[in-house]
């Protein structure tokens, strides 16, 4: 179901001694909507996707999907990675299945996990095991997987980014498609700007120690976005002067609401 994540004044320290890894940050993701977070190494994205599947506490703030204050992980939260993690001895179908037999959906599981398949362009590999598919499929896998939980949020911490730049956009056009068609709120961590401006509605740049949102960047490109494309250069520019501030110096963090104005750099 459509829900949406808020993010209010959020810090997190590991380490009381250290800058908190984690400062003020506050940003709305509305459902069917995106934000892209970049940053350099260390700023602390990874670790606030996590705060947002509910898999670490922050220290102080709150995050909110929908109505529902995030204390745990919730199935519905959902999180991909860099590698696919899909059980080597189960196959295509039952790896996708898991989810909802988890969830103790157990009759239709079958069918819903092939529904899916289907939608990943993947219903012929289903009888193979993981280790027969190249590594763009096995993200398709893990995709259709956590797209048969419905979801409300997806986290993406990186998971395209040892695919070929064909396998990559297919991959990136098949997501957004799935976001916009089920209303769900998209968060994804990258390195690269590219994929930040086709991907992310908005885009937050990220500084470190402490890490804090540097720039939200409102991308003004709709949807599909391509590298040439008129605008995209520009875009591209505009995060790049906003990254070269960030690690240069320390700002104001930025705090935005889901209906926040263009922030775009300027800081
Ligand atoms: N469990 C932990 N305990 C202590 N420190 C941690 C822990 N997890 C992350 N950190 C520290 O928090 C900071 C942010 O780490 P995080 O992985 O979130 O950064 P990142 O921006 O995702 O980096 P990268 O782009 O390299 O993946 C780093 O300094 C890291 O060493």
């Amino acid at each position: 179901m459509p829900a949406g994540i808020r993010i209010d004044h959020l810090n997190h320290w590991f380490n009381r001694n250290d800058p908190p890894v984690l400062q003020d940050i506050s940003v709305a993701v509305p459902p069917g909507q995106s934000l892209a977070l970049v940053g350099e190494s260390g700023c602390g994205k990874s670790t606030l996707l996590n705060m947002i599947a509910g898999m670490i506490r922050p220290t102080a703030g709150s995050i909110h999907i929908g109505q529902t204050r995030v204390l745990g992980p919730r199935p519905e939260w959902n999180i991909m990675f860099q590698h696919a993690a899909l059980y080597p001895w189960l196959n295509v179908v039952d790896n996708v299945a898991l989810g909802l037999e988890f969830a103790g959906i157990g009759k239709a599981r079958r069918i819903t996990a092939m529904d899916m398949l289907d939608r990943v362009g993947l219903r012929d590999k289903a009888r193979s095991r993981p280790r027969d598919l190249s590594g763009g499929q096995q993200q398709r896998v893990a995709l259709a997987r956590s797209l048969v939980m419905s979801p409300s949020v997806l986290l993406l911490d990186e998971p395209f980014s040892a695919l070929d730049t064909f396998t990559r956009t297919d991959l990136q056009d098949e997501v957004l498609g799935i976001v916009a068609e089920q209303g769900i709120s998209l968060v994804q961590v990258t390195h690269d700007l590219d994929e930040a401006i086709i991907m992310g509605d908005r885009i937050g740049v990220m500084e470190r120690s402490p890490g804090r949102i540097h720039a939200l960047v409102d991308n003004r490109m709709t949807r599909p976005r391509r590298p040439g494309m008129p605008g995209f250069a520009d875009m591209r520019d505009e995060l790049l002067a906003a990254f070269g501030r960030a690690r240069r110096s320390p700002s104001t963090p930025v705090t935005s609401t889901e209906a926040a104005p263009s922030m775009a750099v300027g800081l």
